[in-house]
Parts: structure tokens; sequence; C-alpha cells
């Protein structure tokens, strides 16, 4: 499938791989911007060689599980050797922990990797509404190429040199997004999600640190603004877990019924796993795991958390 613009402001050619709801949207921006943008999923008639033949940039918007597979199609290909790989997909592998960005950067090392993410919930921004993101590489030129790409008056596009508190931002804010989910579900109150989301938010910053991030940029778009976006919006997919969890509902069916992918769900196990490897506390992601597994009800999960040892609030997300 071929998207072309009649008015180009910039050449690029631009691929982009999965056409979900964010693959889709994110061809409409860099079309909307000019771009010559091939768009290709596993269901496509077109090759990925021939979509992927010749671009400027190639930009995955795959779900986690298939970032895998995607990347084992392409490295027979012929890249170009200054394409730039950009990943928007928030996951973690489950077989390695590894980010999308990871197994990219190891799978293309010649190649710039750049991160997208940011409160960009892809219906809002189908509806030509305004939102901003974050393009995050250790590659700084890189960066800044894939911000002239897809920046416009309706897609505000920064820069940021941490790519990875970019990245753990994105992917660990739909754990917490299902927590506030469960909390609007049980009619819990705006105090009670103004805590989760806030004590959420330490949490997020004391596992993105140990793993290496920056914690300036757990303050950014693809932190505290991604968690607000979804935290606060039923359009969320991991919001909507959440609040048809507490609605009584099973997870299996939620599922099913679900448009698209609820990272959160896989996200939290990898994440339960590496926090009971490396001895760090993570409560909330903790309930929600025990309630992913059906261990807990949403209730239960509620009265856990406030049971807690009492602690000092200042500098908590060390510890
Ligand atoms: N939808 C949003 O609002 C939004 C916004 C920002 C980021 N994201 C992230 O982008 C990613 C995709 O989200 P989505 O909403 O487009 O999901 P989606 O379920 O709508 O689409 C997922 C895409 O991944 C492809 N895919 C899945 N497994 C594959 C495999 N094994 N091989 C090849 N392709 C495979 C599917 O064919 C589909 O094209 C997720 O990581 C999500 O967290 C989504
Ligand atoms: O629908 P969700 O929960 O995957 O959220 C979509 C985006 O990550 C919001 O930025």
């Amino acid at each position: 499938m071929t998207i072309q613009n009649p008015k180009p402001k910039i050449e690029a050619t631009i691929a982009i791989l999965g056409a979900g709801a964010w693959g889709t949207a994110l061809a409409n921006l860099a079309a909307a911007n000019g771009h010559q943008v091939g768009l290709w999923s596993r269901e496509s008639s077109e090759s990925l060689a021939d979509v992927i033949a010749g671009a400027d940039i190639i930009l995955s918007a795959v779900s986690m599980k298939g970032v895998r597979p995607v990347v084992e199609l392409i490295k027979p290909l012929a890249l170009s050797s200054d394409t730039i790989i950009v990943t928007a997909t928030k996951g973690l592998d489950p077989s390695t922990t590894c980010t999308p960005a990871q197994i990219w950067q190891a799978a293309f090392p010649s190649h710039p990797v750049v991160v997208l993410a940011g409160p960009n919930l892809s219906k809002e921004i189908e509806q030509g509404l305004p939102a901003a993101t974050v393009v995050a590489s250790t590659d700084a030129e890189a960066a800044k190429v894939v911000q002239a790409r897809l920046n416009s008056t309706r897609f505000r596009v920064y820069t940021n040199s941490d790519p990875l508190g970019v990245e753990l931002g994105g992917t660990l804010k739909n754990v917490i997004a299902i927590s506030a989910g469960t909390c609007d579900g049980l009619q819990l109150g705006t105090n009670a999600k103004a805590a989760l989301v806030t004590r959420g938010l330490a949490e997020i910053i004391r596992i993105g640190t140990h793993w290496g991030a920056k914690t300036d940029t757990f303050y950014g778009l693809s932190g505290l603004g991604d968690l607000l976006a979804t935290c606060n919006s039923p359009l969320s997919r991991n919001y909507q877990v959440g609040y048809q969890l507490a609605q009584g509902k099973q997870l299996p069916e939620v599922l099913a019924a679900l448009q698209g992918t609820a990272e959160g769900v896989n996200t939290t196990q990898v994440l339960i796993q590496l926090a009971n490897q490396q001895g760090i506390s993570v409560p909330i992601s903790y309930q929600v795991y025990r309630l992913l597994q059906g261990e807990v009800t949403p209730q239960a999960a509620v009265d856990a958390l406030m049971l807690r040892d009492v602690k000092p609030e200042i500098g908590s997300w060390r510890y």
C-alpha cells in the first residue's frame, strides 16, 4: 500500500512496518508531511523487500510479539547503509527481557536506531487532534532527521538523548494504566487515582533508573505525559483491561473483545520477573501482576496497597 500526498513538503521515503492502529496513524502523519510512505503488514500483498527498498527511514509499529519475527525477516534484505530505524513499539521481549530498540540495534549495529514514544492515543491523532511526541537516540543527527520528517502543526516532535528512558517510560506506564483503569472501574475517586498515578511514576522511575535510564526523562512527555494520557483515557487498551477486570470480567474475555494490543499485560510478566531477580520494590505493578494472574480480586489488590508499611515520601522512588 502506498500513501502519497500531492503537495510534498519534505521529500523522504518512509517504510512503516505494522498496519495496526499506531502504524496506520503514523503512516497518515508522514504522508500528510509529503513523504512517500509504504505501509507493510504481515497481511500485505506487497513484499517487505519492496516496501523497504530505498527507504530513508524504516519505522516499526508492530506489537511486541512481532518485533523479533519482523527483525528476522529484514536481516537478509539489503538496507541502504544510512537507513534510520525508528521503533514505536511499547513492550519488553518475554524471552530476553530486551526492549524493542535493543533488539533492533543488536540486529543492525551500524544503523542509527531512534525510539518514538509519547502521549499518543492513535484514535485522537487520526481525528487530527494536536499531540506531541519524543524521538530519542544516542545518534543526535538521526533523531533530528526523524523530528524534521514527522513534525507538523498537529504533531509536535521533540528530540531526546536518552532512548532507554523514553522507551521505558512508554512501556512501563502501561502497567500503571491497568491499575488506573481498575481504580476507575471500582469508582475509588479522584484522590485515589492521583495517589496511584503519582506512586506509579515513582515506581517507573525506580525501575527505569535501576536499568540505566535518566530520572529527568520520566518527567517528560514519554514518561509523565504518556502516563497521564493512558491512565485517564478510556481510549487506552491498557486502561480498558483494568477497568473491565474491576467490573468482574475475566482476562481472556477482556482480551478477546479488545481492539488491538494491550502491551501492559505481557510487560507486567516481564517486569515482575526482573524486579524479583533484581530486588526492586514494585508494589503497584506486583498487585497488577496478581490481578492479571487471577490471584487477587481488584478490591483485595487495593487493600494490599493500603496496608503496606508507612514510609517517608521524599526520594522514595530510590527504594
Ligand atoms: N495504538 C496506539 O494508540 C499506540 C500509540 C503509541 C504506541 N503504540 C504501540 O505500538 C505498538 C502497536 O500498537 P497498535 O495499537 O498498532 O497494535 P495493533 O494490535 O493495532 O497492531 C499490531 C500490529 O503488529 C503486527 N504484528 C503482530 N504480531 C506480528 C508478527 N508476529 N509479525 C508481524 N507483524 C506482527 C500486526 O499485524 C499489526 O499490524 C504497541 O507496542 C503499542 O503499545 C500504540
Ligand atoms: O491503547 P494503549 O493503552 O496501548 O495506549 C496507547 C499509547 O501507548 C498511548 O500513548
